[in-house]
């Protein structure tokens, strides 16, 4: 008997478990209607190529680390991956590139974009607005989740350290829209909850895309405009 109890006990508590999993697991997917349910907007902001200057950042490293290597300019910038272009350019450039980002102090190191941390700042004291940090770490950890923390706190001050999320897959997490430089949005989600607004940089300014998608070109551009948008 009490054998039994004490099995309905740990039953009891894994079920509460699973339940509390599965509740957390589908306000994160399924938020959109969550978030338009509880009057408040929530935005997504990027980190790399739209808060920090991840692309100038790399350009002035990679000329200091190896001065006597070819490099592409910003102008000449085409395509997301740094690494790639660089591969292209030559075959060893692709590990030279990529050697500068996993360097101590790379993402410390980011100035923040024009305008950037008055804009983020502005939006977060909206009413009825959450505004998220929503940035992509790169696999070798022993830098990067640390440095952005540390990137954050120092030019948004710390009360938002709370509103970081640090993930590869964005595509999970429930928003009205995100504001990221990246073209091409995909991971475990088909149909995520937000609508991707690009933000123009030197690798994807050119880029005609075949879907449908609108751009904030620069935080001089409209995004109050943006959010408004999106209100109900
Ligand atoms: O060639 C490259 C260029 C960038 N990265 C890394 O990808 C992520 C991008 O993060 P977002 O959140 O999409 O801005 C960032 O960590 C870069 O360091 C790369 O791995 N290779
Ligand atoms: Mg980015």
């Amino acid at each position: 008997m009490i054998l039994i109890n004490r099995f309905s006990h740990v039953q009891k508590v894994e079920n509460a478990f699973t339940s509390t999993k599965v509740r957390w697991f589908s306000a994160i997917t399924n938020g959109a209607s969550d978030t338009r349910q509880s009057g408040r907007l929530r935005v997504l902001v990027d980190m790399d190529g739209v808060l920090a200057d991840f692309e100038g950042g790399f350009l002035k490293k990679f000329r200091a680390k190896f001065p006597n290597d070819p490099y592409i300019s910003l102008e000449d910038r085409r395509g997301f991956w740094v690494s790639t272009q660089y591969g292209h350019l030559r075959s060893d450039l692709c590990e030279k590139a990529i050697s500068i980002w996993e360097s101590q102090n790379f993402f410390m190191e980011l100035d923040p974009l024009p305008g950037a941390v008055e804009a983020v700042q502005q939006m977060s004291r909206f009413q009825n607005t959450d505004v998220f940090i929503c940035t992509s770490p790169i696999k070798m950890y022993k830098h990067c989740p640390y440095e952005k923390y540390a990137w954050v706190d120092k030019h948004l001050g710390s009360e938002f350290l709370e509103q970081i999320i640090l993930t590869r897959d964005k595509t999970v997490v429930s928003a009205d829209l995100l504001i990221d430089d990246r073209p091409d949005i995909t991971g475990a989600e088909s149909h995520p909850t937000w609508e991707h607004i690009l933000f123009s940089a030197c690798h994807n300014k050119h880029q005609q895309l075949n879907h449908p998608i609108r751009r904030l070109h620069s935080w001089s551009d409209n995004w109050r405009a943006l959010l408004d948008s999106k209100q109900q």
